[in-house]
């Protein structure tokens, strides 16, 4: 997104726009805060987790809910783009891509050379071509001596790719990844085809249970859609599609505090105590 807000603002751009699930319009608007420029976000109406609204607020965007999808959002951006002064910054924006297509070049750096498969949730699709174009350029200049291939997933109530066609109502509690047309369709199937890799699908159930086992077991706290990449690992793992000694990097995509209901559902209460140890012990089933 830093790339972008660079770019607009140095072709003079007062104002940018974004569709967004939540957290491209959580950047977009604290770039463009920091830019000096107004930031315009449109988002589904009543489909914004909590944390990611709260940060396109805190930076002042100017938001518009929309009596649609994400999907309607970005044909609207795209249109408000193309008629008025105010540059577009969703992942449609090919600047966009080559800023995200530096975090190949750094799991590059940090592990030597590429790894054997990378796996990614799936939504807009911008992640995954991304990605995909860092990976082929550093094997193309000879800084990695391979490409990994590229696992994606996306949840199954919004899975236009797996599906073959749009998915007109896209449904999944991944909110990030309820997408049902993704602009980079073409460059995803092309990142699948070239890496000789594969799009799936994952249930909620299962991204459910990969966000809960990341938090409970790893220390790692997610939002669910970023989960949809544990998921699909584990999934294709559960079909004999993982050798033992591969080398595996998931993206997990945002921060759990973000869109935290999952969180939060169906845990158990905190207990009260008075403000005495024996009994804050006995609690804790110390004694
Ligand atoms: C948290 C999170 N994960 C995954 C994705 C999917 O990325 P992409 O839209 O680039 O496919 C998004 C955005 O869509 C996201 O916000
Ligand atoms: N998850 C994204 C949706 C796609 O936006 P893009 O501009 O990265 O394609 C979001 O947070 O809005």
């Amino acid at each position: 997104m830093t790339m972008a807000i660079t770019r607009a603002k140095e072709e003079g751009a007062k104002a940018v726009i974004c569709a967004s699930t939540g957290n491209t319009s959580a950047s977009a608007a604290a770039y463009a805060v920091r830019a000096g420029m107004v930031c315009a976000v449109l988002v589904p109406r009543g489909k914004i987790a909590l944390g990611k609204m709260g940060q396109a607020l805190v930076h002042g965007a100017k938001i518009l809910q929309v009596d649609g999808n994400f999907d309607d959002c970005l044909t609207l951006a795209r249109s408000l783009s193309d008629n008025y002064p105010v540059a577009l910054v969703n992942s449609v924006n090919p600047v966009r891509i080559e800023g995200q297509k530096t975090a190949a070049f750094e799991i590059v750096d940090a592990l030597g050379d590429a790894p054997d498969i990378h796996v990614l949730p799936v939504g807009n699709a911008g992640n995954i071509t991304a990605y995909w174009k860092g990976y082929t350029e550093y094997a193309a200049d000879g800084t990695a001596a391979r490409t990994p291939r590229m696992w994606g997933f996306q949840a199954s109530g919004s899975a236009p790719i797996v599906r073959g066609e749009v998915v007109k109502d896209p449904s999944t509690i991944a909110t990030a990844i309820r997408i049902g047309n993704p602009a980079s369709w073409q460059y995803a199937l092309a990142a699948r085809d070239e890496s000789g890799g594969f799009i799936d699908e994952v249930t909620d159930r299962q991204i459910l249970s990969a966000y809960r086992l990341l938090a409970s077991q790893e220390g790692v706290f997610v939002e669910p859609a970023s989960a949809a990449s544990v998921a699909g690992l584990l999934k294709a793992a559960g079909e004999g599609k993982v050798d033992p000694g591969q080398t595996i990097v998931c993206t997990v995509t945002g921060n759990g505090l973000k869109d935290p209901d999952w969180a939060v559902a169906g845990a158990p209460q905190p207990v009260t105590v008075p403000v005495d140890a024996v009994a804050a012990a006995e609690k804790l089933g110390l004694v």
